[in-house]
């Protein structure tokens, strides 16, 4: 049994990393996709469609950073995922971003339920958890940022790429309100870290 997710191939990880989340209910049905680089200019991608809680190793897709496009598929059929698009827009603005992970979680959405308006940030609370995002202040005030959810994923892509290339985020996450997070990490062990430190965060704000 490895004790990282770093020691395993990519599409390994993220094969185990799909059946955790979807064991904990942040992959039910065929909700979240899940990536991780191979090299500078490429990444592997959850194929489309597909119950995450049972993928292989050839329900992936190799795909390029510059735009996404498909370069090698693990079975013929595939189609990569409907949110390539974040996930190349994050990558391509972060050299050390290695792994990238996107779920739904209900408290993820319960979170934000209550705001008013079109808020482009949520503060998370200062908890010791932060420190997950490498914020280190005694009383933090780590923005997360928040994007509306659109039918057309493709103008959510467009909006993390254009806000975030003007303005780096403050910790290496995003929420698409009604939806869910997506995390970045230097590592596939690191993006997992912190997606469970986000949703501990989430989970403190929804409850609250
Ligand atoms: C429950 S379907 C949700 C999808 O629209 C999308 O948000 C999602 O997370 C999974 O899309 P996918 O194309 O399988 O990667
Ligand atoms: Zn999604």
């Amino acid at each position: 049994m490895a004790n990282s997710f770093d020691d395993l191939p990519p599409r390994t990880a993220l094969a185990g990393i799909a059946r955790d989340f979807h064991a904990r209910g942040w992959m039910g049905g065929t909700a979240g996709n899940l990536s991780a680089r191979a090299d500078d200019a490429h990444f592997w991608i959850t194929a489309s469609g597909l119950p995450k809680g049972s993928l292989g190793e050839d329900d992936f897709l190799l795909v390029r950073v510059a735009d996404g496009g498909v370069v090698e598929r693990g079975r013929a059929g595939l189609a990569p995922s409907a949110e390539t698009g974040i996930h190349a827009a994050i990558y391509a603005l972060d050299p050390q971003a290695r792994a990238c992970l996107h779920g739904h979680t209900v408290v993820a959405c319960l979170a934000t339920a209550r705001l008013k308006g079109r808020p482009k940030t949520l503060r998370l609370p200062g908890l010791e958890m932060v420190k997950a995002f490498e914020i280190w202040e005694q009383h933090p005030k780590a923005e997360l940022a928040l994007f509306e959810n659109q039918p057309d994923v493709a103008r959510i892509a467009r909006e993390v790429r254009s806000r975030f290339s003007r303005r780096r985020p403050a910790i290496s996450a995003l929420l698409v309100r009604d939806h869910g997070p997506t995390v970045w990490g230097r590592g596939v062990q690191e993006a997992y870290n912190r997606f469970e430190a986000l949703d501990f965060l989430l989970s403190f704000l929804a409850s609250r």
